[in-house]
């Protein structure tokens, strides 16, 4: 089994590029968003703790947190994001340590925003999707219907490029067409020594 860490920016292209790994490679998937938007459910540990942090204010009448207003509430608030992130990444790569020790996959890809030292521990190589900011923004704005100001106030929430590249085994440029990304996997698996060729589809 082999497993790879995806990352990348807002809009670069993570969930687009996660799918060719999985369409051309059969490669399991798993998404730190959705982990975690699991993991703050009722019931579920993240959101427990969620709430012994910051109160039952967090919580709509049926008892789900309220994502839109928490949202507003950590995003402009550096230390309240801190604390939050403090709770709730640990519990997610714990969740994913989970699933992929029950997995027979061959190949899992896992996509995060962000990773660190501790993904180390749990993906042989990681890949960063590096994408022109201008063109992330211009695909934001066209097929998610965000603002220009909206974009740029989530990029500069997030890690600087270097970062990420400081990080990255592997670099997957996705400013061209989705068919050069396509390219660009392919050799990065034969570099892995992965690369079976692509599953006829
Ligand atoms: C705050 C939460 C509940 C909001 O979830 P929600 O389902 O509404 O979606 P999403 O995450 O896309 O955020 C909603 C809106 O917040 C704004 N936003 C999102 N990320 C950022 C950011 N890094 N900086 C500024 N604004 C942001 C955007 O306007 C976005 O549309 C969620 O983001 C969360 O639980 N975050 C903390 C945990 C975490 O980091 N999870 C990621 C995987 S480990
Ligand atoms: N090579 C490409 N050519 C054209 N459009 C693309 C390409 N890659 C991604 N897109 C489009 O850009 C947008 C952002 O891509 P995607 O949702 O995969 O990004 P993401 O990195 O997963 O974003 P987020 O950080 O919000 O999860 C989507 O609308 C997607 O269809």
């Amino acid at each position: 089994m082999m497993v790879l860490g995806l990352t990348g920016g807002v809009g670069a292209g993570k969930s687009r590029i996660l799918e060719l790994f999985s369409k051309d490679y059969g490669a399991q998937m798993i998404q730190a968003d959705l982990v975690a938007r699991k993991l703050e459910d009722p019931g579920q540990p993240g959101l427990a703790g969620l709430v012994s942090l910051f109160g039952t204010g967090i919580l709509q009448k049926d008892g789900t947190l309220d994502r839109k207003g928490f949202a507003e509430r950590i995003f402009g608030n550096p230390e309240a994001l801190k604390r939050v992130n403090a709770l709730i990444h640990p519990l997610t790569w714990n969740e994913i340590k989970r699933q992929i020790r029950e997995s027979s996959a061959d190949l899992i890809v896992v996509e995060a925003a962000l990773f660190d030292e501790r993904s180390r521990e749990v993906c042989q190589y990681l890949l960063y999707v590096d994408t022109q900011d201008e063109i992330r923004i211009q695909r934001l704005m066209e097929n998610r219907g965000y603002s220009r100001g909206k974009c740029l106030d989530i990029m500069k929430n997030q890690a600087d490029r270097s970062r990420f590249l400081e990080l990255a085994d592997f670099v997957i440029d996705n400013s061209g067409s989705l068919e050069e990304s396509r390219q660009q996997i392919r050799q990065i698996l034969k570099k892995t020594g992965y690369d079976n060729g692509p599953e006829e589809v």
